[in-house]
């Protein structure tokens, strides 16, 4: 028989109610999936990748922001190697498959999303051609457990190649072609409720991402682009103990992307082929490198570190 009155009934805070006892980052790995970063360099655990198709094939160059037209299979095979090449160290990969066939640039997870110690903001990217491909990231990453924290609204542009961890409590986020001041006003608060400073850098005329003027690869080491990369940044580095390197072959680091690498641990990366100075360099610096071949897939304007959207990474700060 149903009680007569609700007052002491559990859903009204009665015996037998529980209240939620943990903060939502302490239910991160539990209530949800592990999943988040707060470094660009300890050990890499998940990724989201998309593995390109004929829509590659068919596409304007221009239209879709490509440097020049692509071979899809050759672009598909080396895609197919890098994603090897992670699950050979043990990184679980996560591909992203959007119905019917997938926009141009889609391969380009990084951009679409970046993650957090307590999930993942979605990007709002700048562009006709991409505006929409963070929806397959999203329903992928819903698949998945991981928080979506916030989808960016209004004007906002956002890229997440333009957002870097410099350590657990400070991010930096570039402003420029791909994300504006309306989106650095949007993530700045999220941030900040989590006790993360974030510093915003603006970056050159002419230049993408953030990504493309820095990388970490420890918790003491950043590559940096010479003259490319904002003062402010270095500066930031420095201050926490950075030792800031600047390439030495610029010619070679833009012709073959050279930079565009992703960290798989302290001081061990994975970059593209066909960069021997680039290569020796970050060897002097005690980098341990593995290759592949990125020569087709960068005829799209992106190479490895593009491609490689970091969902997981082991943490260096307790879960808040
Ligand atoms: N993070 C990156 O450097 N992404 C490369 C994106 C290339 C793509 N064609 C674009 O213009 O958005």
């Amino acid at each position: 028989m149903a009680k007569s009155g609700t007052f002491n009934a559990s859903a009204y805070g009665g015996a037998g109610w529980h209240g939620r006892p943990d903060t939502h980052g302490r239910e991160i790995g539990t209530l949800w999936a592990a999943c988040g970063i707060d470094s660009e360099y300890a050990p890499l655990r998940r990724v989201i990748m998309h593995r390109p198709g004929p829509e590659l094939g068919q596409a304007d160059p221009t239209e879709q922001n490509l440097l020049e037209a692509l071979d899809w299979q050759r672009a598909a095979a080396q895609h197919d190697a890098i994603v090897a090449a992670y699950r050979a160290e043990g990184v679980d990969v996560c591909l992203v498959d959007p119905p019917g066939q997938a926009s141009v640039n889609q391969m380009f997870c990084a951009d679409l999303f970046v993650a957090t110690p307590e999930g993942a903001i979605l990007a709002r990217p700048a562009s006709v051609a991409r505006a929409g491909e963070e929806r397959w990231v999203a329903r992928r990453l819903a698949d998945l457990g991981v928080p979506i924290l916030a989808t960016l609204t209004g004007r906002a542009t956002f890229e997440g190649a333009d957002l870097m961890w410099l350590d657990p409590k400070t991010a930096i986020i570039g402003r420029g072609l791909r994300t504006n001041s309306e989106a650095i006003a949007q993530i700045t608060p999220l941030l900040e409720r989590m006790g993360v400073q974030v510093i915003p850098v603006d970056m050159p005329f002419g230049t993408m991402h953030l990504m493309g003027m820095l990388r970490i690869a420890d918790a003491d080491l950043a590559i940096c682009w010479p003259r490319r990369t904002p003062f402010a940044a270095v500066t930031a580095l420095r201050e926490r103990g950075y030792q800031v390197a600047f390439l030495p072959d610029e010619d070679e680091a833009q012709a073959n992307r050279g930079m565009n690498f992703v960290t798989l641990g302290p001081r061990r990366i994975l970059m593209v082929g066909g960069c021997p100075v680039t290569r020796a360099f970050y060897e002097s610096l005690g980098i341990a490198c593995a290759e592949t071949d990125c020569s087709e897939l960068s005829k799209a304007a992106g190479a490895i570190g593009c491609l490689t959207g970091v969902l997981e990474r082991a943490r260096v700060s307790p879960a808040g």
